[in-house]
């Protein structure tokens, strides 16, 4: 079995989840569909719940009127048969309904999951009747009820699949089991949400989860890019990454791609094909196990980092200086992305700035401590990536551009470079010219 993920993007027209049927529909195989939500959707739910906190009654209003239209819309555009028709206008409005009901609630995690991952099952209660009215033999399959991953870091897998079986087996035989992504229900049971972007996650979840043949993730665009196409032209899509390199790629701010998306198929060998929903004929990303070419492969940035050096108080390090320094950000559960050594001091960078003052509250204790934030770490990415002819001419951007750290070594598939966030764009377009003659270089604007 496999099973197909729909981007927002891909769900968020009439036209487009027409695209989206003609896909689904053309095999017969039995499959597992997930969809986002409706592109801009989430952004509005989120805004929904900024309303609630600040009890703000007339935009709560009015966020939930712009909802309910914009599904009704979609009903009256897509939905032939006026009796289904009627019906989902009622199942629309009980949602929003509810939506209003929990607005009044006092705020807490679940109130929040459970406003969020709301587009998602307004969407999917609608496409699993247009997909019906296209012959299609579809169930609609509710992710609340069986994604109990219990950590969204470590999903335990088992009991995904145990819960999918029973949800699968109490339902009609069908060829499509439509579901929602995003959502699902942590260690409490409670509904809660993977991050953002998460539904490329619940995909490979559930692929995990039913031993599938592979997971497809249609997006809009032909594959992984070898660079960020929002900010770079003359860009071109890679036929195959491993899934150490789109690990790298999508943790290090691909977007296409979510940063934990790989992590549930690596160990059971599932194949993940990135295609587009625009033209699904394109040969897209295949993220497998196959070795693939040496060399570079591609190059993304993450936004958001904070660099933070450290200075011993003393002259040289002390023995013991590197595992006090390391068991605090441990003790405050703050991951480190990057990090260099000199002989007196310590740079790292974070992007989690959560517990950072207290941090540096512990750390100046025994160091002098220096922060700086709006950094950006720029990642270049491919199998033995150092041994790639090209690599060198990375250092050019060393006369361009100040870079604050440069570190390779920890793994041989990633070179990352940090470096200030206005001067991102500018240093993907310089490195896309030098590194895979691309483009002519062109300055940020
Ligand atoms: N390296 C990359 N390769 C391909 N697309 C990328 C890359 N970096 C950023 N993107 C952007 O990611 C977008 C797809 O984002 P995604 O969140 O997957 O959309 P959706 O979930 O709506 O399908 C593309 O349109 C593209 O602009
Ligand atoms: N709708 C959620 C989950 C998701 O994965 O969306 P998309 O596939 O459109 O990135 C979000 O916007 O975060």
């Amino acid at each position: 079995m496999k099973v197909l993920k729909f981007g927002g993007t891909s769900v968020g027209s009439v036209e487009n989840l027409k695209r989206v049927t003609s896909i689904i529909n053309r095999d017969n195989e039995t499959k597992i569909v997930v969809c986002s939500a409706m592109s801009g959707v989430t952004d509005q739910l989120v805004r929904l719940t900024e309303n609630i906190k600040f009890a703000d009654t007339v935009a709560i209003a009015k966020n939930l009127d712009a909802l309910e239209k914009k599904h009704f819309d979609l009903i009256a555009q897509l939905i032939q048969e006026e009796t289904s028709r009627n019906l989902l206008y009622d199942k629309v409005s009980r949602i929003i309904t509810q939506l209003f009901d929990i607005s009044c609630q006092s705020y807490s995690n679940e109130v929040n999951s459970l406003i969020i991952t709301s587009g998602e099952t307004l969407l999917t209660e609608i496409f699993a009747e247009f997909l019906k009215e296209s012959g299609c033999s579809v169930q609609l399959l509710y992710a609340k009820d069986f994604m109990y991953v219990e950590s969204t870091d470590q999903p335990n897998i088992n009991n995904v699949a145990q819960k999918l079986h029973e949800q699968i087996e109490d339902l009609p035989t069908a060829t499509v089991y439509l579901t929602q992504g995003f959502v699902c229900r942590n260690r409490e049971e409670n509904i809660s949400h993977l991050k953002r972007g998460g539904s490329d996650y619940t995909a490979t979840i559930i692929g995990a989860a039913i031993n599938a043949s592979e997971v497809q993730i249609w997006t809009d665009i032909d594959g992984l890019h070898n660079n960020d196409p929002r900010y770079v032209e003359n860009t071109h899509p890679i036929a195959h990454l491993t899934y150490n390199e789109a690990a790298e790629l999508a943790y290090f701010g691909a977007k296409i791609l979510h940063p934990q998306t790989v992590s549930p198929v690596v160990d059971r060998e599932i194949p993940v094909l990135l295609k587009n929903t625009f033209n699904p004929d394109a040969q897209g990303t295949v993220i497998s196990n196959a070795i693939g070419t040496m060399g570079l492969k591609a190059i993304s940035a993450k936004d958001g980092i904070t660099a933070i050096k450290i200075k011993s108080n003393r002259m040289l390090m002390a023995h013991g200086f590197l595992r006090r320094i390391f068991e605090v950000f441990d003790k405050f559960e703050t991951a480190i992305d990057m990090i260099t050594t000199s002989e007196i001091a310590i740079s790292l960078t974070i992007d989690d700035t959560k517990n950072l003052e207290e941090i540096i509250k512990e750390i100046k204790q025994y160091a002098h401590i220096t922060v700086q934030e709006d950094y950006s770490i720029i990642c270049i990415v491919g199998e033995a990536v150092i041994d790639d002819k090209k690599t060198s001419k990375l250092f050019d951007i060393l006369n361009h551009i100040p870079v604050r750290m440069i570190s390779y070594g920890g793994s041989n598939n990633n070179i990352s470079l940090l470096v200030e966030k206005e001067r991102k764009i500018e240093t993907l377009r310089f490195l896309n010219a030098k590194l895979f003659d691309a483009a002519p270089l062109i300055s940020a604007n």
